[in-house]
């Protein structure tokens, strides 16, 4: 029978496959980023080099996965996708390895979840673009040395404190993204509401984008989906009165703080009054996944000031506790 999470997983992703932008030009924010990634294009195109490998890092849905299509697309050749965890053994690197057209993009998404086996391979890959691999096991076991076409590395990564200081030493090209402020996530929302044919006023535009999290992934869906609303419901165009509705409807409140920041802050205030809150404790709390809370949640919720990470745990801000509308203690009773 059809699984109908991956159905929608599968929609998804090839809705954002068809607004991803394709060169440097069509990339919108992140300038430095930007600047700094076309001087080193044109530099190595001008050598007839390959690019040299690039380090990718940020929260999820900040455009990672689009700045490495974009990089294959300036530099003229193929990228091959995977994600950190698929590669089980030296074999499977060294498949995908083999494969590559010289000056390729090899995009490894996740990269900070490679097993360590693997990445021991990639070192000499990344270095010296060569492998050594055993053929055969027992006493017929012998190591072969494989020559390589020179590739780009992309490694991308939610968790760059993660990654092992021999394979962040490999890479050339350092890049950290972060959240979009909201006139660039408007100009995102405009883009995308252009691509799918709807209409879209100013003040929609900002109301969406302010409520977006800094994320142009959440900024694409939330168009999708006030879309929706306005097709069903309205003129067809997505004004902001229309947006704060469909939003509200979706639980998405005025910051951009969705059902899951809701409950994150409503332990930390309600439950724990404001006291420091495990990260392990705080997942059976809101019933999430840790690594999940600490990639996606954790890092919006800290820049919007809602949130501190403590030696001892997570701890509410006054601002949190002020957002909900909780009395907190008296500073006296907090760590009673
Ligand atoms: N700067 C941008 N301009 C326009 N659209 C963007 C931009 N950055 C990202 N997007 C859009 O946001 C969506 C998510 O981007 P992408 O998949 O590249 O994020 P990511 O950082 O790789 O996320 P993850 O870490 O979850 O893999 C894509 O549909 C892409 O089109």
């Amino acid at each position: 029978m059809a699984n109908p999470n991956l159905n929608a997983e599968l929609r998804e992703h090839s809705f954002e496959q068809s607004l991803r932008p394709l060169r440097l030009n069509e990339f919108i924010g992140q300038q430095k980023i930007i600047d700094n990634l076309s001087v080193f294009i044109k530099a190595a195109r001008m050598r007839s080099e390959s690019l040299d490998h690039v380090l990718l890092s940020g929260p999820p849905g900040l455009g990672k996965t689009t700045l490495a299509t974009v990089i294959a697309n300036e530099m003229g050749v193929s990228m091959r996708p995977t994600i950190g965890p698929v590669l089980e053994k030296p074999g499977d690197l060294a498949g995908l390895l083999t494969n590559l057209e010289e000056g390729d993009v090899l995009f490894i998404d996740e990269i900070h979840r490679l097993n360590p086996i693997v990445e021991e391979y990639l070192y000499s890959a990344m270095e010296d673009f060569k492998i050594d691999i055993v053929i055969d096991s027992g006493p017929n076991a012998r190591s072969v040395q494989i020559e390589l076409k020179r590739f780009t590395l992309v490694g991308a990564t939610t968790r760059k404190g993660l990654l092992t200081a021999p394979l962040r030493a490999r890479f050339g090209i350092d890049l950290r993204l972060d959240y979009y402020d909201t006139e660039l996530l408007q100009l995102i929302a405009r883009r995308t509401a252009s691509i799918l044919n709807i209409g879209l006023s100013d003040k929609g535009s900002f109301e969406i984008a302010r409520r977006s999290r800094g994320t142009p992934r959440i900024v694409n869906r939330l168009v999708r989906r006030t879309r929706d609303f306005a097709e069903v419901e309205g003129t067809g165009e997505i004004t902001d009165i229309l947006a704060d509705r469909a939003l509200n409807a979706l639980d998405v409140d005025s910051n951009g703080l969705d059902d899951m920041d809701i409950r994150i802050l409503n332990v930390l205030t309600e439950l724990y009054k404001g006291k420091p809150v495990g990260l392990g404790t705080l997942a059976v709390a809101v019933n999430e996944e840790k690594g999940t809370i600490e990639e996606v949640y954790e890092p919006f919720l800290i820049q919007e000031g809602f949130l501190q990470r403590t030696p001892k745990g997570r701890v509410a801000t006054q601002k949190a506790f002020e957002y909900l509308g909780v009395k907190r203690d008296a500073p006296g009773d907090l760590f009673g």
